[in-house]
């Protein structure tokens, strides 16, 4: 075992001698590091060893920006890698294309990253919002066909925000359409903890692996199909910057599964939390419903338009509690590979070779930074903010890893659920002893989707509320390139 240089953060140590801090991992995924912070609350950073290998944990927000100034030594790339052979199940050929260049490879990743960044901007991404956003629309009016109904509420969300999505992404010839494929799909996502072992996966996790070769073939279909030319200039953009790299069919469809993970693993759980914090804080739901009815709402005769512009512009409390949510249920931690050895702050070092990860909970909890009530759920907490660079707000990663997709899933969201809260009461599940819309038992999920979900369906009764049973519904998405005021860190 390496001795710690006393300049780095102080070692935590597990109970367990040496596979302490591994078993810690295994058992409770991400989350491990928030239980350490928990417990060593008074340390802005700590590092733990897994033998020989260090992570160091930052658990405070005056550390980020100095993680964010020092980001090319610091860095997200050698994940996608990491992600491209175990996840994905990806050929030598095409990991040689995708690895960085300072590595040796030809820096696919990052081409394909910059390729989505440039078909998620100005009217390309209004063209995607719009296309997500009629995809949602028909799950609300299914669902006004079949009230009063019970659903499981969490379910009932991946279905309609995955068919959307999809579609919008891949157009007609979309895989997703398939219930086999969608089904098949999610039980990979479900064992992608186990697929990154990359220890005998076929064995291992052979649901996982299975569901991921039948993804993988589907997708393969959709690419001989020609199926990018009819879908979205996202996808025709990653498709053809995989395939002018020479990366081939079947490897650009393995990436399409990861890419997949990427564009549903946060949207679903944040609109399934979106609802739940509304229509558990009644006065709360009240005060946005009649923020959207006001600003929002265009009504002529029987047909009732929500404008995307005005949801943008002029419901600025829907705008703050949608960050709130997302700083409450979301424990996405960005996740670094340090290349060379660097000093925080003038404080800690952090060693080449090791990595470097976020503590979500400990972020959000320093008062400092949010205040005494730092851990309560606060809907108003972003409303007074006029800037929208947060430092320790974490919900869309810090720079410069920005997510991509945030003005596309925000704009598919709060479209959704503007609507569906005019349109429908939901009756939570009944218990005789505990409160009202309690919270269901939850799990965290996965390290590819960072949040926690119910761990048992979620049944609520959806009935159609009397004010606006009678209309018809429908979107404005203008081409004005428009954006939300959406925070970053
Ligand atoms: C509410 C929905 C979403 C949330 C909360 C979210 C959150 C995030 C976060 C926290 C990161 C940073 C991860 C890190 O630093 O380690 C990220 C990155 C990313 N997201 Fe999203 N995301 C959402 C929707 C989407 C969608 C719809 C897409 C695709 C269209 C997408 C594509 C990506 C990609 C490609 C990256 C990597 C960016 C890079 O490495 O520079 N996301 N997202």
């Amino acid at each position: 075992r390496n001795k710690l240089d006393p300049r780095e953060p102080l070692e935590v140590k597990a109970s367990i001698p040496i596979i302490g801090h591994l078993l810690g991992m295994i058992n409770n995924g991400l989350v491990y590091y928030d239980i350490l912070s928990k417990k060593y609350p008074n340390l802005p950073a700590f590092t733990t060893s897994i033998f020989n290998f260090r992570t160091y944990t930052i658990a405070s927000p005056s550390l980020i920006q100095a993680v964010q100034r020092n980001a090319r030594l610091i860095s997200f790339e050698p994940f996608l890698n990491v992600a491209a052979e175990r996840m994905a199940g990806c050929s030598k050929h095409a990991l040689e294309i995708l690895r960085e260049k300072r590595s040796g490879g030809q820096g696919g990743n990052q081409a394909v990253i910059h390729a989505m960044h440039s078909a998620l901007f100005g009217q390309e991404q209004d063209k995607m919002i719009r296309s997500m956003i009629k995809g949602v629309e028909v799950w609300n009016d299914g669902l006004a066909h079949k009230a009063p109904i019970q659903i499981d509420m969490f379910e009932w969300c991946r279905e309609a925000i995955t068919v959307a999505s999809s579609d919008a992404m891949w157009g007609p010839l979309n895989p997703f359409k398939s219930k086999y494929f969608r089904d098949a799909f999610w039980d990979f996502e479900a064992g992608i903890d186990r697929l990154i072992l990359n220890f005998l996966p076929h064995i291992v996790a052979r649901k996982a692996w299975k569901s991921r070769e039948s993804g993988t073939k589907a997708f393969m279909k959709y690419y001989n199909a020609n199926g990018p030319a009819q879908g979205s200039l996202l996808a025709q953009a990653r498709w053809n910057t995989m395939h002018d790299m020479g990366i081939s069919v079947e490897d650009v469809s393995r990436l399409e599964m990861g890419m997949a993970v990427g564009l549903l693993s946060n949207t679903i759980p944040a609109t399934f939390w979106v609802l739940f914090d509304l229509y558990s804080r009644p006065e709360l739901l009240e005060q946005i419903r009649e923020e959207v009815n006001q600003n929002a709402l265009q009504i002529a005769d029987k047909s009732a338009t929500i404008d995307l512009t005005c949801l943008r512009d002029q419901c600025p409390r829907l705008l703050a509690f949608f960050h709130e949510s997302l700083r409450l249920r979301s424990l996405a931690a960005p996740t670094r590979f340090v290349y060379e050895d660097v000093v925080l702050d003038n404080k800690y070092l952090i060693k080449a070779g090791s990595m470097l990860n976020i503590s979500t909970t400990a972020v959000y909890r320093n008062a400092d930074s949010w205040g005494p009530g730092s851990s309560e759920f606060d809907a108003t907490r972003f409303y007074a903010s006029s800037s929208r660079k947060i430092g320790g707000f974490l919900g869309f990663g810090i720079s410069p890893n920005l997510c991509p997709g945030r003005e596309s899933a925000t704009s598919m969201i709060l479209s959704f659920v503007s609507a569906f809260i005019l349109r429908f009461d939901l009756e939570p599940p009944s218990s005789s002893s505990g409160p009202l819309w309690a919270e269901p038992k939850l799990r965290f999920h996965s390290l590819s989707s960072p949040w926690f979900q119910p761990a048992e369906p979620f049944l609520v009764k959806v009935m159609r509320r009397k004010e606006y049973q009678d209309y018809e519904w429908h979107y404005r998405v203008p081409e004005d390139k428009g954006q939300f005021k959406l925070s970053v860190g």
